[in-house]
């Protein structure tokens, strides 16, 4: 391990989780105060997830100290909490690089590492990983401990409700610590996280305590063998067959270990509730965690424009102002969608459903069963989640929805799990959707207005974590539907240009004198242009960020061949791999979808 001894003599002693073991519970202090030093230090450099990573310092020296990793199995939610975890395990030279291209992975990832046993970026899935790995175990018969460490956010998920309450039914060997910092990205809410208040203030209840309950010490014994105590009775954990542990101060090595040797024991169904500081021991993130949730790379967006996701969130009031019927949502990323201003100016129609993607959805499309206009703001990735939902309960319905798909395409330094890639192909099979790509700031906003008033069912507008390009942005009027738009006139080869990509494709279209038309519309898609330009061109090529298979482009093939239209056509885009990390710049030019690697594809690919 390349760490200062001077700087990290404890952290240096700590280099294997071996090695840790053999340190004595009194030198924890010391190395927890220094993997905090070493954390600021590095993500310095590294940029990226911070403040969690600082909350959960003492519990992932603890576990890794009372259990038997790689053997047992640790399970990370989300797995943004988890850079001590892989500092403590063998990556710690390489944390400065985490998130970089051919970097760490952002997240815990099975093929990095023996210590990360599930590859995790979306929210919750520990619980339900984590009880399937210790069925796993336990007809192993090899004794193996899994634990999952999932945070209050995460929490409120409905994949965690699912796990619990089948986890609290069949109750095999597991632990679930719930990380509680009273936080997600933004502040926690919801029904639980009122119910975890309530935990807590038992807790803190001096003279409750004192009538009830003497020490954590007498407490765990009571709470583990006496199932019915006044704690256990009173939390849902263990209404649904946990024994609830806690709460606990989370902060503190000693009483954490204490826990953990004693569950580490025991077979039994566990949740050990730990109450935590997000960005715990540097002030400036404790002050402000939703700021130090994610420290992002100087030149994370390309331009000094605005964003994208700043011009949804300005759209937006401008359409609350005179329409009372816009109620938007969120699923926990009010700051990420640029939703901060409107939930401020507007909080009587603006929701923050907690991390409940599926939820979200069809909560709107009750809302539009119900007379209003529900904007659904949800990140590419994460509508994943709700895909059944929007088929179900949306489209099938015919409700007029808006879905304003924020970081689609690359995303950048989230890598894999979050690459927004997806949402063209998985979109455009669904009936009667519309589903639009503007290619800069302004057609955005147009779009948007377009989706809102469309009422006949829902609408996508799809758009990156970027900066748009400068346009203007002018008053508010609906685009004809599936009517795209001609940006150059040119011989024998047409790029159908399908969203913000189309900047890049001008340096192709001017060097090969191709027409380049911007698509506009992914479904319905302009078919009278493209049989057109069938008629007066040789060679199509279609262009979009976002993989090939299914996509935008497909759309394309589909209507030439149904024609028994004999042209060529190549479909740029993502191949058919999870496109890893890197600048958003790095992957673009990696993948030919930069403005020199879509000229020398298409030159390429005329020449062989
Ligand atoms: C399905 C899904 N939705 C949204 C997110 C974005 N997200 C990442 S971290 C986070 C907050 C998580 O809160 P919590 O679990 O309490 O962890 P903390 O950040 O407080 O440590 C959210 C909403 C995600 N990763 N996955
Ligand atoms: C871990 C996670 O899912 C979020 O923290 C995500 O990294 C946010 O992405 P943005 O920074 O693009 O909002
Ligand atoms: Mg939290």
């Amino acid at each position: 391990m390349n760490l200062n001894l001077k700087k990290y003599p404890m952290l240096s002693l700590a280099d294997s989780v071996e090695k840790l073991r053999l340190l004595s519970i009194d030198q924890l202090p010391q190395l927890c105060i220094e993997l905090r030093k070493y954390l600021l230090d590095t993500v310095n450099i590294s940029k990226g997830h911070f403040a969690s990573g600082l909350g959960v310092v003492e519990i992932t020296v603890a576990l890794h100290y009372v259990y038997n990793t790689p053997f047992d199995n640790l399970v990370w939610d989300i797995g943004h909490q988890a850079y001590p975890h892989k500092i403590l395990t063998g990556r710690s030279k390489d944390i400065k690089n985490i998130r970089r291209k051919n970097g760490l992975n952002p997240f815990p990832c099975r093929e990095e590492s023996e210590y990360d046993v599930l590859s995790v970026g979306h929210s919750s899935t520990s619980i339900s990983a984590g009880l399937g790995m210790s069925i796993g175990a336990e007809k192993e018969g090899k004794n193996r401990n899994t634990i999952c460490i999932i945070g209050d956010g995460a929490m409120t998920a409905g994949m965690s409700f699912e796990a619990m309450n089948h986890a609290g039914e069949i109750k095999s060997n597991l632990l679930v610590i719930l990380n509680d910092n009273q936080m997600s990205i933004s502040k926690n809410i919801g029904g639980l996280n009122n119910h975890l208040k309530f935990l807590r203030e038992i807790q803190y209840d001096k003279k409750y305590i004192k009538k009830n309950i003497f020490s954590q010490k007498k407490t765990f014994y009571k709470q583990s063998n006496i199932k019915n105590s006044l704690f256990s009775f009173n939390s849902i954990f263990a209404n649904l067959g946990f024994i609830y542990l806690g709460p606990f101060d989370g902060h503190n090595i000693f009483s954490i270990i204490n826990v953990l040797k004693k569950i580490k024991n025991k077979k039994g169904t566990y949740l050990l509730h730990l109450i935590t500081k997000k960005g715990k021991g540097y002030l400036p993130a404790e002050l402000d965690p939703i700021k130090w949730h994610s420290i992002s790379a100087s030149h994370t967006l390309s331009s000094k424009c605005i964003s994208y996701s700043d011009v949804f969130g300005s759209w937006l009031c401008e359409i609350a102002k005179c329409d009372k019927k816009l109620i938007a949502i969120t699923p926990a990323m009010c700051e990420g969608s640029g939703m901060v201003k409107f939930s401020r100016l507007f909080p009587n129609q603006y929701f923050d459903v907690a991390i409940a993607e599926q939820h979200a959805v069809t909560f709107a499309a009750g809302l539009a069963i119900s007379g209003y206009k529900p904007v659904v703001s949800i990140y590419s990735t994460f509508l994943q989640r709700a895909y059944d939902q929007l088929i179900h309960d949306i489209a099938l319905q015919k409700l007029s929805v808006l879905f304003a798909i924020d970081r689609a395409g690359i995303v950048g330094y989230d890598g894999k799990t979050h690459q927004g890639i997806f949402d063209l192909a998985y979109l455009r099979c669904i009936p009667g959707i519309i589903i639009m790509t503007p290619s800069d700031e302004n057609e955005c906003r147009q779009m948007l207005y377009t989706g809102y008033m469309y009422n006949k069912g829902p609408s996508a507008v799809r758009y990156p974590k970027d900066n748009g390009i400068g346009t203007l942005l002018t008053p508010m009027h609906e685009i004809p539907l599936g009517k795209s738009r001609i940006k150059r006139i040119g011989k024998k080869i047409a790029i159908l240009n399908f969203g913000t990509l189309l900047k890049n494709a001008f340096f192709a279209a001017n060097n090969l004198n191709a027409t380049l038309v911007d698509m506009r519309f992914v479904k319905p898609l302009d078919q009278c242009m493209i049989l057109k330009l069938c008629s007066n061109h040789q060679f199509f090529v279609t262009l979009e960020e976002g993989v090939i298979s299914g996509g935008a482009g497909s759309a394309v093939n589909e209507l030439i061949m149904m024609k028994k239209i004999i042209l060529p056509v190549l479909n740029i885009g993502l191949p058919d791999i999870f496109i890893p990390q890197g600048s958003q710049k790095e992957i673009r030019h990696d993948y030919q979808l930069d403005k020199e690697g879509i000229y020398k594809t298409i030159l390429y690919w005329l020449q062989k």
